[in-house]
């Protein structure tokens, strides 16, 4: 399965595989020259199909990100443009390509001074690229803070200077871009909050790096997108009874009946064959009220989870969720934490969102330690926090995740490390969602719409992951697919959104995708 996400477009490449990438190239035959004169080009190509003639400033920096600025400055000074150039670092530590068009560059070179931005319509942000390592200093730093006090609009060439490519981290203060043009693939920085928020449009340039450069690297990273699943989602198919679409077993708490029953229709609306709603029976007549299409199954008190239990004893009962509305107070979590144990002792593939994590906060191994089939948690920050405290602070990201070390991680890393400890793909929410499996693969996902931070929308898309489990997909699969879909839905709604429109809007979305990927 990796090999085959290999080729696709998604693929995201860190700082340093795209250093490697861009080595490979060379050695395939591409100049390193041909390559900036490219890159630059596509900065040119974009700002003169963006803005119209204008005062530009090009600030370059010590490294080739500065290379791709005097590649720029001289096209654009060639078709007409006022440009003025500001040069921070050494000539004679500049590769031998970015020397070159330092040298091309028939205009003066200037050093870096705040007053140059009083006559400024456009900054070129050249300054640092993939070769940031910490923050801006200097004069660097002073140019960045005069340009966010002067809201002066920004092209940036590969990432807005101070962003990390890799993790989306802004080291110190960043002048945020109107447009941001970056070449081959994107990186994961460019998805990732908040350097996503700081590269305003985005446009991804070929530059003659051949995609095979590819198949040398181990690349585990993608941005979320239906080539990357599509050809393993479960259309309903002529031959199929309902059973051949699975049944879902959704626990459904005594408090908080809304929770579940979101899940529910979720799975239902995703395409699950059956779904059943297993609630304690002091609950009953408000959840069986409020069902129609998922059943209602009542759980006998004070022996809910034995009783839960024997509802797994039939096998068609092939994917099971809990944790919406599953309850944490007092006895609650106790209940809770017995239904997750029951659920994963079936080794069937089992969803696992809010009080199903929350429950073993106290002791998170007892529930890592019981995950020994498919399973997949989506808890968004807090949640996450609670079941790996550790991995916000300091540790060595390279030892294999240890839960009593510290952790400074992005949210990739984190992600990862948490799939890789607990065993389960992690789906950790918010607007950049990642979603990582044990094996090191991971997603992040782009198409997610404010909209969704809503009550109620995490309960919805733990229904869409267990619906397609439901029906065969595999747990990363399905947790990508879903995801995606719960964004294409956010999208189709809309401003005013509320969580029950979710399931309900669905089916338009689902047209769409098949529509647009399955046309014959
Ligand atoms: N395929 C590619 O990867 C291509 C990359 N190109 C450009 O090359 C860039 C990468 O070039 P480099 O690796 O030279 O990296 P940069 O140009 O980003 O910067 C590297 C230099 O800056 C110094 N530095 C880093 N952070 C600093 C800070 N905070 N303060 C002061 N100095 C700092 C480093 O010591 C190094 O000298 C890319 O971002 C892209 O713009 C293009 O030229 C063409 C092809
Ligand atoms: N700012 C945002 N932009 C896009 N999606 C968001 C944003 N905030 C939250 N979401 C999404 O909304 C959902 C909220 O889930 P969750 O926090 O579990 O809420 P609840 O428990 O109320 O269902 C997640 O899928 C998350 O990714
Ligand atoms: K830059």
């Amino acid at each position: 399965m990796a090999h085959m996400y290999k080729q696709h477009s998604q693929i995201l490449l860190t700082t340093n595989e795209m250093g490697k990438a861009d080595s490979a190239a060379v050695v395939a035959g591409v100049p390193a020259m041909e390559l900036m004169a490219a890159a630059g080009k596509a900065v040119a190509d974009a700002v003169l199909g963006r803005w119209s003639r204008c005062s530009v400033l090009v600030l370059c920096g010590p490294g080739n990100n500065g290379g791709d600025g005097f590649v720029v400055s001289q096209l654009l000074l060639s078709a007409g443009w006022p440009v003025r150039l500001a040069f921070w670092g050494s000539v004679e530590k500049l590769s031998p390509e970015a020397a070159h068009f330092y040298y091309a560059w028939q205009g003066e070179v200037e050093a870096y001074s705040v007053d140059l931005l009083e006559q400024t319509d456009l900054v070129i942000d050249a300054m640092f690229g993939a070769g940031l390592t910490h923050a801006l200093e200097d004069k660097a730093r002073d140019m960045v803070d005069g340009i966010i006090e002067r809201k002066i609009p920004v092209c940036a060439i590969d990432v807005p200077s101070g962003v990390d490519g890799t993790t989306g981290a802004a080291l110190g203060n960043v002048a945020p871009a109107e447009l941001t043009v970056t070449f081959f693939r994107q990186k994961p920085g460019h998805l990732l909050f908040p350097g996503r928020g700081l590269c305003g449009k985005l446009v991804v340039a070929d530059i003659g790096i051949p995609d095979p450069v590819l198949d040398e690297l181990n690349l585990q990273t993608w941005e979320n997108s239906p080539e990357l699943w599509c050809r393993d989602y479960p259309w309903p198919r002529s031959e199929e009874h309902k059973f051949h679409r699975g049944h879902a077993v959704v626990y459904g708490g005594e408090n908080i009946t809304g929770a579940s029953r979101l899940t529910a229709r979720g799975a239902m609306r995703i395409g699950a064959g059956l779904v059943s709603l297993a609630v304690p029976i002091k609950a009953w007549a408000i959840y069986a009220t409020a069902m129609t299409s998922v059943m209602v199954v009542k759980l006998e008190q004070s022996q809910e989870a034995e009783d839960f239990e024997e509802l797994l004893l039939d096998p068609r009962h092939n994917v099971i969720a809990v944790g919406p509305g599953a309850g944490l107070a007092g006895f609650e979590r106790i209940r809770t934490r017995k239904i997750v144990l029951a659920a994963l002792a079936t080794n069937r593939p089992t969803v696992l969102d809010a009080d199903a994590l929350s429950a073993f906060a106290d002791d998170p191994k007892i529930l890592f330690d019981a995950i020994n089939g498919p399973c997949v948690m989506t808890p968004h920050e807090g949640e996450f926090a609670r079941l790996f405290p550790t991995f916000n602070e300091s540790t060595d990201i390279n030892k294999s995740p240890d839960i009593n070390e510290q952790c400074v991680a992005d949210k990739l890393t984190r992600t990862r490390l948490a799939a890789k400890l607990s065993g389960a793909v992690v789906v950790l929410k918010g607007a950049d969602t990642v979603i990582a499996s044990p094996d090191g693969r991971a997603i992040i996902n782009s198409n997610a719409p404010a909209d969704l931070a809503t009550g109620g929308s995490g309960d919805v898309l733990a229904g869409f992951i267990v619906g397609l489990l439901a029906q065969g997909m595999l747990p990363f699969d399905a947790a990508a697919a879903a995801v995606w879909l719960h964004g294409e839905v956010g999208n189709e709604v809309g401003i005013g959104l509320i969580a029950d429109d979710l399931p309900n809007h669905l089916p338009k979305v689902l047209s769409a995708f098949k529509r647009q990927y399955f046309s014959d």
